[in-house]
């Protein structure tokens, strides 16, 4: 016989030994039909056998299934148990020697037999067996099924394979046998325990043992020591037969540590350490915002730097950061707010200081990089030997085939954190790049991973799936929740709500202007909008009715300039965007202009106005974020401070990034003359600390709830003394309420695994989603409200718990509303529903600032975090 090439096969089976049975006996089954063909020799399984095939099943990753198997047979044989088998197989043929040629799944119902593929592919079918032959179906007997035949290794449960855990190698925990996972695209990695000290003799070595001491003391009070690692791990790692010694968290930064972020570093050191997937150093922290990522990462290179359990070789020799342009300064600044300036230097690389400097200092064993400088240095960074990459809002890297991934891929560091504060969101593919990222092959293909786990995943989340897909979906997702909850770790801001001040959360619904709305409708009756809604949505004209909509809510001299740019624009061939703009210009006041605005054609500018000057008056040493999408916008806004006389400060996509640190810690600063930040949320949304201000005003809406989620995060978090007061402002009953509803039922959606919510606006709409967005909803005072389908109507206070409209209250509450079927709504907005909420007109409103406002807003919903409250 000779050595099969079947995956199962390959790693050490060779002890398998075959026997000779007669055909015809009973553990040989096979269809009429193909009973001549069959080959006579049946096989011994032997222990060793078994055992190999179970080590095998480590070298083949997640192996997938369409996952309709199951389905497919119970079609044909509605009442038959059905039944998996881990098989092996090949050709029929009457050759002696056997040469097995791959893994598969065998599915047996009733008289019917489905053969799978390692990738989920039926490859087999048969039906017309006998049903004791199916039924006493076990270990080392074989079977013909389709011109292929194939021999029983051992028994799946149903729930090993619904989870598609059959499919998978087996990624342990710390006391896992090593594994052999296959290696999609590995790139020739250095070692990662190579040492980074001067190779030593073995009489220097002796001496080491007897010197070799912990740095710290872990027998000190509150010492961190980090867990030390079993015995497969110093079999792999420590040959030379090391002394092992404790690893201790220098306490000077210890000291300071909350209890989730000395969790988060042990739990870091154990991922780049190989000892929580065996051959694997990368992980991914995904701690919302401001919960310190930082810090951690600081302390985990600080220890890594100076220190190593095999024989005190500090486990790292240079280790390279990569941030956004705007955060490169900010984490030198926490370098040394949490380590001081004597202990390490770390090397920011900009105009002035070059990648080679770095290269020639024997002072400097941190780079930090920005992602544009990255790439444009690429050549001398890869000649440089980094023990362990940290990629700083590493959700970028989601996209395997941009060039920041593709260079940071080519970078010979196996070690690899990423670090995201945004939920891992997005389909399921941009999940799959950055696991892929940072312990590339662990998910097995693309092919593979979407057989297994996207398409099942996604199939489940739609409204038609059957009872059988949902739970095959929701199998699916638990099993990759598992296997990549070994390498990520999220933990949510409630942890740190004890240690930071109240926020008050306010969505204000505020009205539209008259010229607001005459535009509106005019809009909507525009010939591209309807024919949008009869389904010509060619060039996605849709695309620029949403842009058009959205720049009349923030303010309808926008959309004039946009109309004005459009009729000077002589080459202007996009008939769409000027059909859509015919005739709005007579709506316009003849003597409009775009540079005069008025804020009372914007019902949310009013309300800003209004809320900024209560701020100023009540709490005058507060300062304000005001945050927008758009540059546009943020000039309205800068306009107005202007007209006001507040005093501001700017930062957007043209700030030049070597200036960014420097305007942050100016306004942080309580010396700051700045009232107001405007912060463009695209371009600096990401990791700024902005705790100078404690009310942050979000003047429009994005898709993606993340980008707002970002926002919003910048002021409530460590450092903050003040209560914080969050604003989102949304016009009533136009698409801001709407895109609204569909980021929070978005939010929803997010299962176990990812937020499966789009980033752009190149988002499938369908008509009916489409009608929704360009309908404007005049006579609701909240239309979000409304699909709540509370019944206080508004007209009910339900801002005091205490009182007897509590009742009232509660009629909102997800409690109450169990007993009714949600698949009628909309929405599923159990969040929302808890929160306080109350129309514009109530009498009088706790909030001495919303109390300004009332006058222009329609509704608000209000809640409040503070240390003692569940959020
Ligand atoms: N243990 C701590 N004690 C006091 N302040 C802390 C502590 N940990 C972190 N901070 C401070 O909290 C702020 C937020 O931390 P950091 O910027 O690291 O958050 P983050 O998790 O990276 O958030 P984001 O996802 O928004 O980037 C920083 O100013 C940091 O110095
Ligand atoms: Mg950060």
């Amino acid at each position: 016989m000779r050595r099969s090439a079947a995956p199962s096969q390959v790693l050490g089976n060779v002890s398998k030994k075959p026997r000779f049975i007669p055909p015809g006996k009973n553990n040989t089954l096979c269809l009429k039909s193909e009973t001549k063909e069959m080959d006579q020799e049946i096989w011994i399984i032997s222990l060793n056998y078994i055992l190999c095939y179970f080590i095998s099943l480590l070298d083949a990753l997640y192996v997938p299934t369409s996952g309709t198997a199951k389905e497919e047979a119970a079609q044909e044989e509605p009442d038959c148990l059905v039944k998996y088998f881990s098989v092996v197989w090949c050709k029929a043929s009457k050759k002696k020697h056997k040469k097995w040629e791959g893994d598969a799944v065998l599915i047996t119902k009733g008289k019917s037999v489905i053969l799978k593929d390692m990738e989920g592919k039926d490859i087999g079918r048969g039906t017309g067996y006998k049903l004791k032959d199916l039924d006493s179906l076990d270990e080392g007997q074989t079977l013909m099924v389709g011109g292929k035949e194939i021999e029983v290794m051992g028994v799946i449960s149903a729930d090993d394979f619904s989870s598609g855990r059959c499919f998978q190698a087996g990624i342990g925990t710390h006391d896992a046998v090593p594994t052999a996972l296959s290696q999609t695209n590995m790139k020739p990695f250095c070692k990662p325990f190579k040492s980074v000290c001067q190779p030593k003799t073995k009489e220097n070595m002796l001496k080491d043992s007897q010197s070799c001491k912990p740095r710290h003391d872990p027998n000190a009070p509150n010492a961190l020591v980090m867990p030390r690692p079993n015995a497969s791990h110093q079999w792999t790692f420590n040959n030379a037969g090391l002394p092992m010694v404790d690893v201790v968290v220098d306490p000077y930064v210890a000291n300071n540590l909350r209890p989730h972020q000395k969790e988060g570093i042990t739990f870091l050191y154990e991922c780049v350490m190989g000892m929580r997937v065996s051959g694997r150093f990368g992980a991914i922290l995904a701690d919302e915002m401001g919960l310190g990522k930082t810090l951690q990462c600081i302390a985990l290179v600080w220890t890594l730097l100076r220190q190593g359990v095999y024989g005190c070789k500090p486990v790292l020799k240079r280790a390279l950061i990569v941030t956004p342009g705007s955060l490169v300064k900010n984490w030198k600044k926490e370098f040394q707010k949490w380590l001081g300036s004597e202990r390490i230097k770390v090397f920011t690389v900009d105009q002035d200081h070059k990648v080679e400097e770095f290269i020639a200092s024997p002072l400097h064993s941190v780079m930090i990089i920005s992602y544009e400088m990255l790439l444009r240095s690429l050549d001398q960074i890869q000649a440089i030997e980094f023990n362990l990459l940290i990629c700083d809002e590493g959700h970028r890297l989601k996209n395997s085939s941009i060039k920041t991934t593709t260079a940071l891929t080519s970078l010979s560091c196996e070690r690899r954190i990423i670090l995201t504060g945004t939920p891992i969101q997005n389909d399921l593919q941009e999940f799959y790049a950055l696991i892929e990222f940072v312990n590339p092959g662990i998910l097995g293909s693309l092919s593979t991973y979407r057989k297994i786990y996207e398409e099942p995943i996604v199939r489940s989340r739609e409204p038609s799936a059957t009872k059988e897909e949902k739970e095959l979906g929701e199998k699916r997702a638990a099993e990759l929740t598992r296997l990549t909850g070994l390498f990520i770790l999220r933990r949510t801001q409630e942890i740190i709500n004890k240690f930071l001040p109240p926020k008050k959360e306010n969505i204000i619904f505020c009205r539209p202007a008259a010229l607001q709305l005459e535009l509106y409708r005019k809009l909507l009756s525009s010939r591209v909008i309807r024919s949008c809604l009869q389904g010509r949505l060619e060039n996605s004209p849709h695309l620029i009715c949403i842009g058009a909509l959205k720049k009349l809510c923030n303010h309808p001299c926008l959309l004039f300039k946009a109309i004005k740019e459009k009729s000077c624009d002589p080459v202007a061939d996009e008939h769409d965007e000027s059909s859509l703009y015919e005739g709005l210009i007579d709506v316009f006041p003849q003597d409009y202009t775009s540079d005069t605005f008025s804020e009372t054609d914007s019902g949310k500018l009013q309300v800003l106005v209004k809320l900024l000057a209560a701020i100023h008056e009540l709490n005058s040493s507060e300062r304000v974020v005001l945050v927008s999408n758009y540059t546009q916008t943020l000039n309205i806004l800068q306009e107005t401070c202007k007209r006001y006389g507040y005093s501001y400060t700017r930062l957007d996509g043209h700030t030049p990034v070597s200036q960014r640190q420097q305007i942050v810690d100016a306004f942080n600063s309580k010396f700051s003359p700045a009232f107001i930040f405007l912060l463009s949320s695209k371009a600096g949304g990401v990791g700024l600390n902005l705790v100078g201000a404690s009310h942050l005003v979000l003047y429009d809406i994005d898709w993606n709830p993340a980008t707002d989620i970002q926002a919003m995060a910048r002021v409530w978090r460590d450092g903050q003394k003040h209560t914080v007061h969050i604003y989102r402002l949304l016009t009533t009953g136009s698409i801001e309420e709407k895109i609204y509803q569909r980021q929070i039922s978005k939010q929803d959606l997010s299962g176990a695994v990812v937020d499966l919510s789009k980033t752009s606006e190149h988002i499938h709409f369908s008509i009916e989603e489409l009608r929704n967005l360009f309908t404007l909803h005049e006579n609701s005072s909240c239309v979000t409200h409304d699909l709540l389908e509370c019944d206080c109507m508004g007209k009910k206070d339900h801002q005091n718990p205490s009182s007897e409209n509590l009742s009232v209250s509660r009629s909102c509450q997800l409690g109450q509303n169990h007993g009714k079927s949600n698949s009628k709504k909309p929405l599923s907005m159990s969040q929302l529903m808890q929160w306080k909420h109350f129309s514009g007109q109530h009498q009088t409103l706790a909030d001495p600032f919303l109390e300004r406002i009332k006058e222009n807003v329609s509704f608000i919903f209000q809640n409040v975090t503070s240390p003692t409250s569940p959020t």
